[in-house]
């Protein structure tokens, strides 16, 4: 198995402010200095600025929340990629449930989103993962691949290596119920096992997240799956010593694999 280190982004949604981003940008720096994980903070999009103030030539890399698919043009409201990319983000997410529900993105769009987010030099976080209804009903993989499939088809298995794929349970988000380790590392197994179908390469270089609902209580465990490459985490993002505890732990893991 080729090494993935762990990688921990910190989805803070539509929180924060200046000084409480300079707060947490500067002791994440401070404490996480020699880590072997790697980390990534996605502010909302006026704070990225200061992320690229406070982070830049450190080892925490920073993203956008989304993105059009557009370069530019009469698209009020919205941020291209090389906007994002302008402000030196690394990491753009792409198709988060929050904004999949709102229908604002579908799985097509996203498929044209993460095309053009690599044209622009960054590296895609694409969500995918069931609604409550569809995990009682035993979609789960079904729903993966219904929504991974797109991706595949607009960007080529190859391209798809060069992106990050986050399993987020929509039941898992922001509801304090995280996915047991198991199911997690059931479904990123899954995932990981479709894409081997079509290039086992990819499948052993491509980073798989796992989010909803991680905490410093439960991180060890999810994050200690093997097909489980770090952790895309929202409400622990907004407490600083938490989403520190959270990166310590990815870091022993990382580690831990190292040493192995
Ligand atoms: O992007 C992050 C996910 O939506 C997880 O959010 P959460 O950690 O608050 O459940």
């Amino acid at each position: 198995m080729l090494d993935r280190p762990k990688l921990v982004v910190a989805n803070r949604k539509m929180h924060g402010n200046l000084p409480d981003n300079r707060q947490f940008m500067q002791s994440l720096l401070q404490q996480t200095q020699q880590h072997s994980a790697r980390y990534a903070i996605c502010p909302p999009h006026p704070y990225l600025y200061q992320a690229q103030q406070l982070l830049q030539n450190s080892h925490i890399a920073w993203g956008g929340q989304n993105m059009s698919r557009f370069e530019h043009g009469a698209y009020t409201g919205s941020v291209s990629p090389l906007m994002l990319k302008e402000f030196g983000c690394t990491y753009v997410i792409i198709g988060h449930s929050e904004r999949r529900q709102r229908g604002h993105e579908n799985d097509e769009t996203c498929g044209e989103r993460f095309e053009a987010a690599l044209k622009a030099g960054l590296t895609p976080i694409l969500c995918i993962g069931e609604t409550l209804e569809e995990y009682e009903r035993g979609e789960t993989d079904l729903v993966v691949v219904r929504q991974l499939n797109p991706v595949i088809a607009h960007v080529g298995i190859q391209a798809l290596s060069q992106g990050v794929i986050a399993y987020e349970p929509v039941w898992a988000i922001g509801t304090g119920k995280a996915a047991t380790p198991q199911h997690a590392q059931a479904i990123l197994s899954f995932i990981r096992g479709h894409i081997g179908l079509l290039n086992e390469q990819v499948s052993e270089k491509i980073g798989l997240l796992y989010g909803g609902s991680v905490n410093p209580g439960n991180a060890a465990q999810l994050l200690g799956m093997p097909d489980v490459d770090g952790g895309l985490i929202g409400g622990a993002s907004l407490v600083t010593e938490d989403f520190i505890r959270i990166c310590q732990i990815a870091n022993a893991l990382t580690e831990l694999k190292t040493a192995a």
